[in-house]
């Protein structure tokens, strides 16, 4: 039994539809389905998430903006009447975000939340009836029929355990079960998104429930490249990784497979393979557990902006007791979570998503450093990007981290901290936001091509 997740891109317009449905039909082993919200039909295009973002954005105690409500209206209405499905489908899905809209029109967060996941929900029930008008059982099923209980954290829900033998229990139903991604449901009732991207952790949460033999995302491309292709021409194509590469890899920027969702699969053993809707001929890129390692050490190079480090300086650091507990403690007490920790006997520093340090929290942060943990200096440095040079290999190679200093200074970019993980699967490089896109292109020349 195969669980098949198909990305924004592979549900964005009616053509895209009939290229889903002929994938999922040609293998039998396809059983359950599950489906984002329509996206990017062309590349200035918006996806429907971003629409409905727009349009909880826009309501107030007067109403919401009709024409946000239309953007939205308009992506269904293209796939259902090029479909010649039953136009009722339309009316019940404008029935259903204006019942949103006026169920939470006074708690932004929920709102939001309801209005994201209906993108996915309304389109689940599209496919369905697709499915349907061409003759085979399929059946919608909405997260809460499945079981899908999360936290209760608005745009960040995690699964809870209890979840999977809810899902499990779907093995036992007939045809195709077509399932929207995205969200799910906590035990105070409320409707939970994932972050964005998390269809991804959707498909991976019910592959790991009905313990299927493969998970399939499916997507815009051939297969995971060794680059991101948009900063690369023609980048080598991967085969084959392991889950710990491809979590290294998807955290730091490879976004074409979210980070979130290899826990789950990676779990039970589960294979992942990415393929492409436009071309499934290709074979795309399994993620296994274990792969015979070659003679290429490094299999990735992923890089992501937007990242800021505060740097502490005291004199006699490495002696005090209990100074890395207090400062960690500080950034949880301000709700705040750090990506690495570089530091040497009389510094440190905490690298954390820059988005974490906004209205007032900077300040307040930087204050409580001084005045708790008494140090000699306190700042931050904002604008950075952080580059993960990924391999199983790696551990096994001599030379690997001289290379990519040597690739670095050839680029221009300034290297402002090194760290490298205990697992030795992969090595970050900080270096500034401006100078990361070049970095990159030379580190893939370094590994890669010459
Ligand atoms: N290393 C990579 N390999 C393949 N694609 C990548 C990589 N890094 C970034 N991407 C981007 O990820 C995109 C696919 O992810 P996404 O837009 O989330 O697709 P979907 O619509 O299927 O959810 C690709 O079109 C590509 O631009
Ligand atoms: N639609 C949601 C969830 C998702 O996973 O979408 P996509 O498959 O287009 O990345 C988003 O845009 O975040």
């Amino acid at each position: 039994m195969k669980v098949v997740k198909f990305g924004g891109s592979s549900v964005a317009s009616a053509t895209q539809f009939e290229k889903v449905a002929k994938i999922v039909l040609a293998d039998p082993e396809r059983k359950a389905v599950i489906v984002s919200a329509p996206g990017k039909r062309f590349k200035e295009d918006i996806k429907t998430t971003d629409l409905l973002i727009t349009l909880a954005n826009s309501v107030n105690e007067n109403g919401y903006d009709q024409d946000a409500l239309t953007a939205v209206l308009n992506r269904y209405k293209e796939v259902i009447e090029e479909l010649s499905l039953d136009r009722q489908l339309l009316t019940e899905i404008e029935g259903n975000i204006k019942e949103s809209i006026s169920l939470y029109r006074r708690d932004y967060e929920r709102l939001l939340d309801a209005l994201k996941a209906s993108g996915e929900n309304n389109n689940a029930k599209v496919m369905t009836a697709y499915f349907n008008a061409l003759g085979h059982k399929a059946a919608y099923i909405s997260p809460k029929e499945a079981g899908m209980l999360v936290t209760d954290e608005p745009g960040n829900a995690q699964i809870l355990p209890e979840a999977y033998e809810n899902i499990a229990k779907l093995r036992e139903r007939d045809g195709l079960l077509v399932i929207p991604g995205f969200f799910g449901y906590s035990h105070q009732g409320h409707i939970v998104t994932f972050p964005r991207g998390g269809s991804d952790i959707t498909g991976s949460i019910i592959a790991a429930g009905l313990d299927a033999t493969e998970y399939e995302n499916f997507t815009d491309v051939d297969s995971i490249y060794c680059v991101n292709p948009t900063l690369v021409d023609k980048p080598h194509e991967l085969k084959e990784l392991t889950y710990r590469e491809m979590r290294e890899l998807s955290y730091s920027g490879f976004s074409v497979f979210h980070d979130e969702a290899l826990q789950p699969v990676f779990q039970k053993g589960i294979p992942v393979c990415v393929k492409n809707t436009n071309h499934p001929e290709a074979p795309g890129t399994r993620i296994v557990l274990e792969r015979q390692i070659n003679d290429q050490p490094v299999v990735g190079i992923a890089s992501d902006n937007g990242f800021c480090s505060v740097n502490i300086t005291k004199y006699l650091m490495n002696r005090e007791l209990g100074f890395g507990r207090r400062l960690l403690e500080i950034l949880e007490d301000e709700h705040i979570s750090y990506e690495h920790t570089p530091s040497g006997i009389d510094n440190m520093s905490i690298i954390v998503r820059s988005h974490q340090l906004y209205n007032g929290k900077e300040e307040r942060v930087l204050d409580r450093i001084r005045q708790e943990l008494l140090v000699d200096d306190v700042y931050i440095e904002r604008d950075l990007a952080m580059i993960m040079v990924v391999g199983e290999g790696m551990k096994h190679t001599v030379g690997i981290a001289s290379k990519a200093t040597q690739a670095l200074a050839k680029s221009g970019a300034n290297i402002k901290m090194i760290n490298q993980g205990s697992s030795e699967v992969s090595m970050m490089f900080g270096v500034d936001g401006a100078t990361v896109d070049q970095a990159v292109k030379c580190l893939y020349y370094a590994y890669f091509v010459d």
